[in-house]
This record gives structure tokens, sequence and C-alpha cells, in this order.
């Protein structure tokens, strides 16, 4: 089994991690480009993300970590497997105020981006016909120097666009966040066993493990609150009119479901991680 981690760039040390949390070898340095996992039956190929699905697509790797962006863009035919719930962006069109307002307004026009495949599907899509500038980085710039009249880039927190007085405009092209791509003759178990280690950190990661005590007569009102998965845990404690709940609850929650707890009468709530599970 041979899987393909971007080597560079915003989704390298996520992936990296997740790989890690996963139970596979991972780089030690920065330099390293393949590193063989033999426990685990994988070898890592550390490649530029922008390459990785052209190898995925091509069958020399089986599996890969990239965006879906770039996967688009790459015109590979890797398939997507799953959303890896890090490396979120949108991908829009952006000029200064007033001077392009919709897709419409781009006929005729020059629009400056790294991704011109994507870009130039979009706009095909839109039956609009703009000269695409294909450029490597630092798109926004574009503008400025004259080289385009709109850009299309990734956009995260907006920063890099307001920093040079520039405006999104018409709906996000794409919302992309890291995936795990396969070839189409990927070794099956191989890719399985990753598929089932990266789920187990991705929904590990949108829940946390709360235990508090509650008193024995408010038990039932408690576990409405923390259902849990299946059920809840209720432990007894030495003293008899206390007992302890375990739950897993939802990560962007936990606070409120803390709150009401405490308001309810549950003391010494805690909140523990968890780094992996099957569920
Ligand atoms: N703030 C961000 N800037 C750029 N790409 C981002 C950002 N947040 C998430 N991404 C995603 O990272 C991928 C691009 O990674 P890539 O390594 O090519 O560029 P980069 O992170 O901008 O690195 P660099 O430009 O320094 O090489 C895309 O899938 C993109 O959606
Ligand atoms: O919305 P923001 O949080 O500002 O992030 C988006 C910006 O970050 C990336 O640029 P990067 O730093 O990778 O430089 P590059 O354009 O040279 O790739 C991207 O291309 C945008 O310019
Ligand atoms: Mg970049």
């Amino acid at each position: 089994m041979r899987i393909a981690v971007p080597n560079k760039g915003s989704l390298s040390e996520p992936t990296v991690e997740m790989l890690r949390e996963s139970g596979y070898r991972v780089r030690r340095d920065s330099k390293e480009l393949v590193v063989a996992d033999p426990d685990n039956g994988v070898e890592f190929f550390y490649l530029r993300p922008r390459d990785v699905a052209l190898y995925v697509g091509r069958g020399q790797v089986d599996a890969g970590v990239t965006g879906r962006d770039l996967l688009l863009d790459s015109g590979s035919t890797a398939g997507e497997v799953m959303g890896l719930g890090f490396g979120g962006s949108t991908f829009r069109f952006a000029a200064r105020a007033g001077e392009v307002s919709q897709v419409g307004d781009l006929q005729g026009r020059r629009v400056a981006t790294s991704y011109a495949t994507l870009v130039a599907d979009h706009l095909r899509g839109a039956g609009v016909d703009a000269e695409v500038v294909r450029l490597d980085g630092a798109v926004e710039t574009a503008i400025m120097l004259g080289v385009a009249d709109a850009i299309a880039d990734v956009v995260e927190t907006g920063t890099t666009l307001r920093n040079q007085g520039l405006t999104v405009f018409g709906d996000p092209i794409l919302r992309s966040e890291a995936v795990l791509i396969s070839a189409p003759d990927a070794d099956a178990r191989g890719l399985d066993v990753l598929h089932r280690r990266l789920t187990g950190v991705v929904r590990a990661r949108e829940y946390v493990m709360l235990d508090y005590d509650c008193p024995v007569t408010l038990v039932d009102q408690a576990v409405e609150l923390t259902p849990g998965l299946e059920s809840p845990t209720v432990a007894a404690l030495h003293d008899t009119e206390w007992t302890a709940v375990r739950a897993m609850v939802p990560r962007g929650r936990t606070n409120q479901i803390m709150d009401e707890l405490y308001d309810l009468g549950a003391r010494a709530i805690l909140v523990t991680e968890i780094t992996a599970c099957r569920l």
C-alpha cells in the first residue's frame, strides 16, 4: 500500500498529525520524502500537495491526502473517499469593490488564478468567456499590477483580500477541505484500514468525553442531556445518593451541556479529549 502525503503547505502538518494519531509512522524531519512503515504494510511518499492527485490518478500510489480544490483542478481520475475536517477554505472570485459584482461581468475580461482548470471549468459552466491568467501564487497582487481584472483564489480568513482592498463576488466556486483520495484500483484492504483509522480520528475530534457526578434522583434528567451514542455509562458511587455518569458529547456543545448539567445539580463535571475511536 502506497500513500501520498503533502510535504509542504497548509495541509502538510495537519495531515502528518492525523496519520500519527491513526497509528502510522510519520517523517521525523521535513526533508524525508519516503517513509517506510512495515508494521502497517505502508509506504508513505511526501509529495507536493498539487501533485498528490496526479500520482493517485495514475495509480502509482493507492491513496493520498490533498485539498478538494487541488483534486478538482488536477483533472485526475482519483476519487474522493472522505473529508478529513481540516484545511477548510472557500474558493472565490474577488475584485476591487464596484468594478465587478457578478460572474457575468467577467465576460471578455481577465481572471488571475493558480487553479486555472477549476476556474476555466467554472466559467465555461456559467457560459462566460473570459481569459484565465495562470499564476503560481500571490494572485491578489495581479489586479494592482494590471495583469487581471479579477482573481479567483482560496479564501480562508479573508485577510489577504482585505489587505489588497478586494471584495468577493458571486457564489463560492467551491467549499474545500483536506480529503482522502484513492485510485480506482487501490489495494482494497489497505484502503479500508486507512479509511477506518482516519474516520476514527475525524470522529474522535467531533466529540469529547464527559464525566460527572449526579444525584441519583436526577439521573434520568441528566442522561437526557447526555444520551451518549448507544447509552451513557451510569456507575454506582460509594455515597449511594450519588451516581457517576460517562458519555460522549458533541465537542461544539460541550460548555452548553456542562452549564445545563451544573444547573441541574451535577458536580465534578470533567472533559477529556478522545484521540481515536471506532464507533
Ligand atoms: N489559508 C490557506 N491558504 C492556502 N491554502 C489553504 C489555506 N487554508 C486551506 N488551504 C488549502 O490548502 C491547499 C493548498 O495547499 P498548497 O500547499 O498548495 O498551498 P499553500 O498552503 O498555500 O502553500 P504555499 O502556497 O506556501 O506553497 C488547498 O487545498 C487549500 O484549499
Ligand atoms: O483568506 P486568508 O486567510 O488570507 O488565506 C488565503 C490566502 O492564503 C493563501 O496564500 P499563501 O500564503 O499560500 O500564498 P500564495 O498565494 O503564494 O500561495 C491563498 O492563496 C490566499 O492568498
Ligand atoms: Mg498558497
